[in-house]
Order: structure tokens, then C-alpha cells, then sequence
């Protein structure tokens, strides 16, 4: 660089502006690109990241505002991360500046600067265990298998419930960490990291690990992030916001239960942790490996087609333990239920239980018998649920609480009904049933304090647990070895989704929640209530034909057009006014006709699913691509136009690529 030319550089900020902005810094160099700033900006400050250094500006130099600071208490952004967030940026056509701050950790992002934290949580200690159990002959092939690729590939893990994948993870991560390289670990809960945070400190009691995720408070979060960007953690155990985390050694990933939608972010930068992982063991070229006993349909073709290797877990790992016996049974409207006689056995034997019924509070609908009034959200499309306890009615999509009503709004007749159960309900009905058993309900309601759910899990662990009643946070790759008979409550509500995907997710639901039976010694058994016997999901889930079913319904997609044979986007928009929303989408919608592209199918603009939210009409426009990147071309053009609509300017709009709802 000309030493004579003042130094201006270009800072991204957190701006819904595809551009950087040009600021005088007159003691910046190369060393200081992609390191944070305090820049002027209007009356206040902002942080940004420096993403380049030039010579000249497009802006009148008197314009050019000075860097009131550049921070270099840690060190900068590299180029491998630079080409992430990049990728990350253009894929999901999001602005850069806002997909780098959003990287971020929020304590990196104050204008006040960085202050470490002054007390370090030490990690919890746990007793070291002795050696890893021998893998079986299964597990074995696998991890040799994988081991022969050094380089880039993506491996499936397709293993039965509770066949081991963990063991199979910690033996590969051990190469790879005595291969000098650092290790990433996705999980898709945050409820699941105490179980994987215990078995990693007793598996290596000396490595520097972290764990990152919601739950750690925001100095710890930025404090642990920069130790992996120093490389001195040597592994990172996350949910879904961890993907980004600089790792500049990093040999390996692994995404576990990649399955799960708590990969994809709902809202801003609204990407999947899964296939940013995949892009980023590409670029870095390494090997990365998914893990599920119900991989996605997407997973399951590239593994079909070749694209990914497949290695299969076919029986359970504990000796003696083998897959849960399944049995169906209709809902009785009245009396005792069919599994009643097996709870009792059960109970009798010391062993637990598990009921699963996805649905907290008390009831879903309060109702008028009279006049047939419902209780409904004034602010969104849905019915209010029954809190008991709290003597509350609430809605779970805005919040809204109201006071029970005692008496029917509408016509005044003072015995009110309920249809339908909830989490609290059916525990309360447990406890009819068995007055002794001690009970615990685990939803979002009860979860709601820091450190329960580590209670909770110890108290199963300990069996000071016998009924365990729950929502789906209780059905994702947990291990409760004294657990042999789960109950599915109500599965039917979600055999009739219009969703595309309803199928596969409910298949991995019932199939996941009926994997945390009998994972050890004892024989698993498993219930499910349902009218519907005959439905292909219970009947692919009763002969444990996962793979069947996938080539099955890979069939179906690939009939109807749907994902993985075909690519999607979604435009999503929502105001108070639901008129400026359609105006909106109709122009939206004009433009991209005009546009058009190779093999790019425009529907029309429709309510979404939740049609109306906190007072917000809903409305998507999907957009539907043959192959990945025309539809990339396309949206990219669009997303521009888009930007100039002034119809847009006075509603929320949003472009989602690779939808997981539509
Ligand atoms: N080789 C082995 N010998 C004995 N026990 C094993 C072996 N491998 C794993 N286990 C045990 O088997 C149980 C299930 O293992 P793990 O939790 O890894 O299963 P998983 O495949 O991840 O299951 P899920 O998909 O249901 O979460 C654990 O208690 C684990 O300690
Ligand atoms: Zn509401």
C-alpha cells in the first residue's frame, strides 16, 4: 500500500444494506482486516468488522468519518472464516455485514469494548472414567471405515436407537484430536449437552473443551468462543449457533440427531447448522459425519445416490438389549386406558415410564357447551390453552395470558368445558392412577428455570423418578438406562398435517420417542394410542423398517415433486395491515414472473400456517427451483428487486432458502 495515502477501510455493520461503509483509519494495516471497530454512526456509536483497506473511497473524502477505535485484544477473523460467512451471506442472501455480527457473540458486539469475565466457572469435575467400553464389531467397522478418508466426504450414520453412534464419535474424535486438530460437535438441544458434557469430561478429564449455547451467559459464551479461536479448546461441543465458531485447526465434524428442525434458525440469519457444516468441512476439507436413527429424507438420498457414504447400526449396543416391542392401541374415551395393566407391571418391576403427549398446559380448547363459544387469541389465529394451575387461559404463539373465564362469555352458562389434553392434565390422571408413583412433568412450562433440566436428568438418573411425563424435549437422544416402557399420547393429531414433511417428521417422532425405551438390559416396550392402525407411518414404525420407509417415501416426494428432487425458497411477509402484505407478495410475485429462470415455478401468495400472529397477518410466496443453482440465480436478482419495492418498505419481509416449514 502507498504509505502516502490515508488509510481508509471498509466496515461492515449490522445494517440490512448489502455494503460496507468507508471510514478514515490512519494507523490501520492488513493485520487489522477482520477485526471489530468502533465506528461513528449518526449521533451514536456502532461495531463492526473491518473487511478491507483501500486506497480511495467513492465517497467525497470529506465525508469520510474517522475510526473512533480498533480492537486488538483478539485476533481477527481469518480467511477461512471470512469464506463461511461469505458463503453463508450469498447462499442465504443475507447482507455480509449482518451475517458477520450475527456470528459474533453478543458480548463481542457491545460499544463499550470487551471486559473477559472476572470469575472463570470452573468446569463440573466427574470422576474419569476407567477406559471406553470395547466397540462391537459393528461400531468397529464403522469408525475403520471412515478413518480411511482423511479428506473431505460426508458420512451418514444411520444407527438404530441407542446402537452406540456416541461411542462411534468419541473413538473418531480421538484420532483426530491426537492428530492435532480440533474437533467440532453439534447437538440439536441444549437439554442434551449435560449428558454429552459428562460423558466427554470422563472420557478425556485433561482436554481443554467447551460447550456453547444459549444457556451460558454472555461473557462465558465470548470468553469460551475466543479460546476456540486461539485454538486452545481443542473441541467444541454446541447447538446450532456453535457452527460458526472460528475454529482454526478444525480436522472434524460431527452433527449429531441431524435430523432434528432445531438445526435451522427461524428467525434473522435464518440458516441450517447442518448444511453450513457440511459446507464448511468442504471448504476445510475434512471429513464430517451425521448421525441419526431417522435420518431426513435429504440426508437419505445423497447417502441413495451416492453422494454421501451410508454406514449402518443395525442392532443395540448394551449386550442383551434389543430394539423396543411396539404395540397399538385405540384412545379410550373412558375408563382405564388399554397400556394401564403394563404401567402397573412396569412400576411393580422398579423400572420407569415415560408418557409423551406433545401438548403443554391442561387442555388445547375451552368451550361453551351451550352456545359453542370458543376461547381464542384476539392477537392470532389459534385457540387459547388451559392452565390450570395458574387458573389461566394462554396463548403459545404470543404470550397473551388471560384469567379462566368462569363463565361462557357469550351467553353467560357458568359450566364451562374442555376438550382434549395437555402435559398437566395427563399427569393429573396419572396420579389418579397411581397415587404412589413418584411423578415428574417435563414440558417448557416446568423446564422454565436455568439448571432444571440438569436437575431433572440427575433425578431420573438417581430414580427418584418413577413417571416421567413430557413434551418432545424429552424425546431426543437421551439415555435413561432404568426407562423401559414409553406411552404416546395422542399421536393421531398429527397424522393429517398438510405439511409435505409431516410424514417424516412424525415417523422420527414416534420412532424417537419409542427408542428412549429399553435401551439397557431391560426389555423395552412402548405404546402408542391411536384410531389409526392402518396409516404406512405405524405401519413402517411397528416392523422397524426405517429404511423402507424412507425409499418409500423418497418415492413419494420424488412423485409430487417435492424436496430433495426439487430446491425451495420462501418469501415470507407479515404486517398489521393485510392488505400492504398482499400488495406486496402480488408485486413480488409479478417481478419474479417477469424474471422467470430455467426450471423456476412461482406459486401463488397464501396465508401461512399461523395466519395471524400477535396481531401480524402471515403470508408466504414459495418459489420452487429444479436445480440448486438457478434457483441461487434467480433468487439472487429477485432479492434485489425485492429490496426496491416501496411496498416493502412499510411491512416484515423476509427470503428463506431451504425452508424446513412451508
Ligand atoms: N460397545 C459398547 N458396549 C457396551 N455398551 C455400549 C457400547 N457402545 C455404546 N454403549 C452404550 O449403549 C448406550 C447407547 O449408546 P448411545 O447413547 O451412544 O446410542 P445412540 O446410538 O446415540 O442412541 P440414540 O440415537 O438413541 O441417541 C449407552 O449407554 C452406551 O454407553
Ligand atoms: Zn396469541
Amino acid at each position: 500500500m502507498d504509505l502516502q495515502s490515508p488509510v481508509i477501510v471498509e466496515v461492515l455493520l449490522d445494517l440490512p444494506l448489502p455494503r460496507g461503509f468507508d471510514y478514515h483509519a490512519a494507523l490501520a494495516t492488513e493485520e487489522d482486516v477482520g477485526r471489530r471497530v468502533k465506528v461513528p454512526w449518526g449521533t451514536g456509536q456502532k461495531v463492526g468488522v473491518i473487511r478491507a483497506l483501500k486506497h480511495t473511497s467513492t465517497y467525497p473524502a470529506d465525508k469520510i468519518k474517522e475510526v473512533l477505535e480498533i480492537w486488538r485484544d483478539v485476533p481477527p477473523l481469518n480467511a477461512r472464516d471470512w469464506q463461511l460467512l461469505e458463503f453463508c451471506s450469498s447462499y442465504y442472501h443475507y447482507p455480509l455485514g449482518q451475517t458477520v455480527l450475527a456470528m459474533l457473540p453478543p458480548a463481542l458486539r457491545r460499544v463499550g469494548g470487551w471486559q473477559p469475565p472476572r470469575r472463570v466457572r470452573q468446569p463440573r469435575k466427574y470422576p474419569s472414567q476407567s477406559s471406553a467400553p470395547p466397540l462391537n464389531e459393528a461400531q468397529r467397522s464403522v469408525v475403520q471405515a471412515i478413518l480411511q478418508q482423511p479428506n473431505f466426504a460426508v458420512h451418514l450414520i444411520h444407527g438404530v436407537t441407542g446402537s452406540g453412534k456416541t461411542e462411534v464419535y468419541f473413538s473418531l474424535i480421538e484420532k483426530v484430536l491426537e492428530r492435532g486438530r480440533q474437533v467440532l460437535l453439534l447437538v440439536p438441544e441444549i437439554n442434551l449437552t449435560p449428558q454429552l458434557e459428562q460423558r466427554l469430561a470422563r472420557r478425556w478429564p485433561n482436554l481443554n473443551w467447551i460447550s456453547l449455547h444459549s444457556g451460558v451467559s454472555e461473557k462465558e459464551r465470548a470468553r469460551r468462543w475466543l479460546t476456540a479461536q486461539t485454538g486452545a479448546a481443542r473441541l467444541v461441543l454446541g447447538t446450532r449457533l456453535a457452527v460458526f465458531t472460528p475454529l482454526p485447526e478444525l480436522g472434524l465434524i460431527v452433527v449429531d440427531e441431524e435430523h432434528e428442525a432445531s438445526f435451522k434458525q427461524q428467525d434473522g440469519l435464518r440458516y441450517s447448522a447442518r448444511d453450513l457444516a457440511i459446507v464448511r468441512a468442504r471448504q476445510g476439507e475434512f471429513p464430517i459425519i451425521l448421525g441419526s436413527a431417522t435420518p431426513t429424507l435429504e440426508s437419505w438420498h445423497n447417502a441413495r445416490t451416492g453422494r454421501y457414504q451410508l454406514h449402518h447400526l443395525r442392532e443395540r449396543a448394551v449386550p442383551g438389549a434389543c430394539l423396543p416391542q411396539l404395540t397399538l392401541a385405540p384412545t379410550m374415551q373412558e375408563g382405564l386406558p388399554h397400556w394401564a395393566t403394563v404401567l402397573h407391571e412396569t412400576l411393580s418391576r422398579g423400572e420407569q415410564v415415560l408418557v409423551f403427549i406433545n401438548r403443554r398446559g391442561y387442555a388445547p380448547v375451552l368451550y361453551c357447551p351451550n352456545c359453542g363459544w370458543q376461547a381464542a387469541c384476539p392477537r392470532c389465529s389459534v385457540r387459547l390453552v388451559v392452565h390450570r394451575r395458574t387458573r389461566q387461559l394462554r396463548c403459545h404463539h404470543c404470550g397473551l395470558e388471560q384469567v379462566l373465564h368462569e363463565s361462557c362469555p357469550s351467553c353467560g352458562n357458568v359450566h364451562m368445558e374442555t376438550r382434549g389434553e395437555g402435559t398437566q392434565q395427563v399427569e393429573e390422571r396419572l396420579r389418579n392412577y397411581c397415587p404412589s408413583a413418584r411423578l415428574l412433568r417435563l414440558d417448557s412450562d416446568s423446564l422454565a428455570l436455568k439448571g432444571s433440566w440438569e436437575r431433572a436428568r440427575e433425578q431420573i438418573l438417581d430414580h427418584q423418578v418413577d413417571i416421567l411425563v413430557g413434551t418432545q424435549l424429552l424425546v431426543k437422544g437421551h439415555d435413561f438406562p432404568d426407562l423401559s416402557l414409553v406411552v404416546v399420547l395422542n399421536a393421531d393429531q398429527s397424522l393429517f398435517s398438510s405439511d409435505f414433511r409431516a410424514s417424516e417428521r412424525l415417523y422420527a417422532q414416534l420412532l424417537q420417542v419409542a427408542g428412549r425405551a429399553g435401551r439397557a438390559e431391560k426389555a423395552g416396550q412402548v405404546w402408542i394410542e391411536t384410531d389409526y392402525p392402518g396409516h404406512p407411518v405405524l405401519l413402517a414404525l411397528m416392523q422397524h423398517e426405517t429404511e423402507n420407509f424412507l425409499d418409500q417415501e423418497l418415492a413419494l416426494r420424488r412423485q409430487m415433486g417435492w424436496p430433495p428432487f426439487n430446491y425451495l425458497a420462501i418469501l415470507r411477509a407479515e404486517a398489521r395491515d393485510v392488505g400492504k402484505v398482499t400488495v406486496f407478495l402480488e408485486e413480488a410475485r409479478q417481478k419474479a414472473l417477469t424474471r422467470g429462470g430455467e426450471g423456476i415455478c412461482i406459486f401463488d401468495p397464501v396465508p401461512s400456517t399461523l395466519a395471524r400472529k400477535a396481531g401480524f397477518h402471515r403470508w408466504q410466496l414459495l418459489v420452487q427451483g429444479a436445480h440448486r443453482a438457478s434457483l441461487q440465480v434467480f433468487l439472487a436478482s429477485w432479492v434485489d428487486e425485492l429490496r426496491a419495492l416501496r411496498s416493502g418498505r412499510s411491512i416484515h419481509w423476509v427470503l428463506e432458502v431451504d425452508p424446513w416449514d412451508c
